[in-house]
């Protein structure tokens, strides 16, 4: 009897070890589309948006794929689907045109990439990939990052094909209203973003947007910013962020909630409030970001009055949109 209970204890013991070796994860892939004054008539589409995009980034975990994958799958969901501020349905900048940015990073390696103020293609997200797997450079801008987008052979697309009614009518509205108001994100948000762990235990994180409605012709956003957009290290955590570019790129955003992490003993759901409060104090503007602990906590918070989310850990989807909203769903 106690030579089959020393045996147990050895067999617990050695399945302890190799579970501490090879990190098994329970998978999880949690997407944001924007922080902001999302209009009432928008939120249910936000939601169907949200939920195909998590649908998109699990199925790849769940086939065993990386957090990498699983994060540009998510994204590229919501930049197809015109509802959100990235990809089709980007907001316009003072000439009426789509000027994209974009951020990926894994958190193994601390490799990213980026590009900024790109026009007519379809998915920033897959080129800041690119950037970061086929050049020795983090971050691509303007005509040089469409020159490579054509040398990767991403098909230019025509002039206004990323252009939708919506966008078209909130920038009118935004020159009646006359000029930038600094202090209020024009039109509402709409970035999306994702951040994933994989069964292995990595992390990833990936950003994109149009930027801010009525911004000027050049203007760079927070989201193409590596450390303001997104970061990901898989000894802390994975952040992607939105909402007012100029103030989340002032506060490093995203590496501030995973520093309150790693330095302040925070979970991640408390750093990413605490330090979403901490930066609307000190610069008087408004943001929300998502993050994923490297063991699997999940953080959601945003300062301005909505931020679409959701995300799948298990059979458990969880989505919101308000303050304090957490619906959710068993999955089959
Ligand atoms: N809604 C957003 O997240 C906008 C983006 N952060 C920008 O400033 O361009």
């Amino acid at each position: 009897m106690t030579k089959l209970r020393s045996l147990l204890l050895y067999f617990y013991i050695a399945v302890k070890k190799i579970k501490l070796y090879w990190k098994v994860m329970e998978p999880i892939i949690l997407v944001h589309g924007g922080a902001g004054d999302t209009p009432l008539s928008r939120i249910q589409e936000k939601f169907d948006g949200n939920r195909k995009s998590v649908e998109a980034g699990y199925k790849v975990l769940q086939n065993g794929g990386s957090a990498l994958d699983a994060v540009e799958a998510a994204v590229r969901v919501m930049e197809d689907d015109g509802i959100f501020n990235a990809g089709y349905g980007s907001v316009l900048n003072l000439e009426g045109e789509v000027e994209m940015d974009a951020s990926v990073m894994i958190g193994s390696t601390l490799e990213a990439g980026a590009i900024t103020v790109v026009k007519d293609i379809a998915n920033p997200i897959s080129l800041a990939r690119l950037v970061m797997e086929k050049t020795p450079h983090l971050l691509l801008a303007g005509a040089g990052a469409n020159k490579f987008a054509e040398e990767q052979g991403i098909p230019r697309l025509s002039p206004g094909q990323l252009v939708t009614p919506y966008a078209r009518s909130i920038l009118e509205e935004f020159k009646k209203q006359k000029g930038i108001n600094t202090k209020k994100i024009p039109g509402g948000g709409g970035t999306v973003g994702a951040v994933a762990i994989d069964k292995n235990g990595h992390l990833a994180a990936a950003t994109s947007t149009g930027g801010m409605n009525g911004k000027m012709v050049g203007r760079s956003s927070d989201t193409s910013l590596i450390g303001s957009g997104t970061y990901a290290d898989d000894n802390i955590g994975a952040v992607s962020t939105t909402g007012h570019g100029e103030t989340i790129a002032r506060y490093c955003l995203a590496h501030a909630i995973l520093k309150t992490m790693q330095y302040e003993n925070k979970s991640a759901d408390e750093a990413t409030k605490e330090t979403l409060k901490k930066m609307t104090a000190k610069l008087h503007n408004t943001a929300g970001a998502i993050t994923i602990s490297k063991d699997g906590e999940v953080g959601i918070g945003f300062t301005t009055d909505r931020m679409s989310w959701a995300y799948r850990k298990g059979n458990q989807y969880h989505y919101g949109i308000e303050p304090d909203q957490d619906f959710t769903k068993e999955l089959e």
